[in-house]
């Protein structure tokens, strides 16, 4: 098993891991693309405190509300653009959408879907995650050979700034069709859309 989340967005991946194994069962754990770029940021705005607001890096034109399509942030959730190029390698029935939102109200349900896709039984269920209330996220009750639950570290579940409504709003617009092409293509309803 190898992960990264950048796999899924790079041109090249889809040919070299199709000729490294044809067979290859690909992961993909998505969430709706609006939350997505303001997590980004949130994560670049830790490592950078200097970096440009959130308004300026998403417009390219802030009074006609053209969104900058050449930000990396915004380009990542253009989910169906990306998947169309893995189809060109891998038949849909190889790969497996994770929803980050069910990950987040129901771990088990989640993983049962990846247990399945994987042919493993359904070793990992409810009695594995516990809700902790500090951290505000599913937590496992042991961690791997440990007796002690474990949570995810502190670089997962950042408070996001406050975004404008308004620029919430255009994001939103802006990535429904590709929701609605992806939704399509994927067969599965993600529910991003208002
Ligand atoms: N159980 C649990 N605990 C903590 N966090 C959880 C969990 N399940 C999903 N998430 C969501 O994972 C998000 C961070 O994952 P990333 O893939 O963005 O992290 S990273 O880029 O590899 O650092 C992180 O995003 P942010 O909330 O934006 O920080 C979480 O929403």
């Amino acid at each position: 098993m190898e992960k990264t989340p950048s796999y899924f967005v790079t041109r090249e991946a889809p040919a070299r891991i199709s000729a490294m194994s044809r067979d290859t069962k690909l992961i993909v754990v998505v969430r709706d693309p609006v939350t997505r770029v303001i997590s980004d940021y949130t994560q670049t705005l830790s490592k950078k405190p200097d970096i440009p607001s959130f308004e300026s890096l998403t417009f390219k034109n802030r009074t006609t509300g053209l969104i900058d399509t050449s930000w990396s942030a915004i380009q990542i959730g253009i989910y169906a653009k990306h998947l169309d190029n893995w189809l060109q390698y891998f038949p849909m029935d190889q790969i497996l959408f994770v929803s980050g939102e069910r990950l987040i109200s129901d771990p088990a349900g989640e993983l049962g879907r990846v247990q399945d896709f994987l042919g493993l039984k359904r070793i990992i269920t409810d009695k594995h995650f516990y809700f902790n209330q500090t951290k505000g996220f599913p937590c496992l009750k042991k961690a791997e050979g440990s007796s002690k639950p474990h949570c995810l570290g502190k670089t997962k579940g950042r408070t996001h700034p406050n975004i404008n409504p308004e620029v919430v709003q255009r994001l939103r617009d802006f990535y429904r069709p590709f929701n609605m092409k992806f939704y399509q293509m994927t067969g599965r309803f993600f529910g991003w859309d208002d």
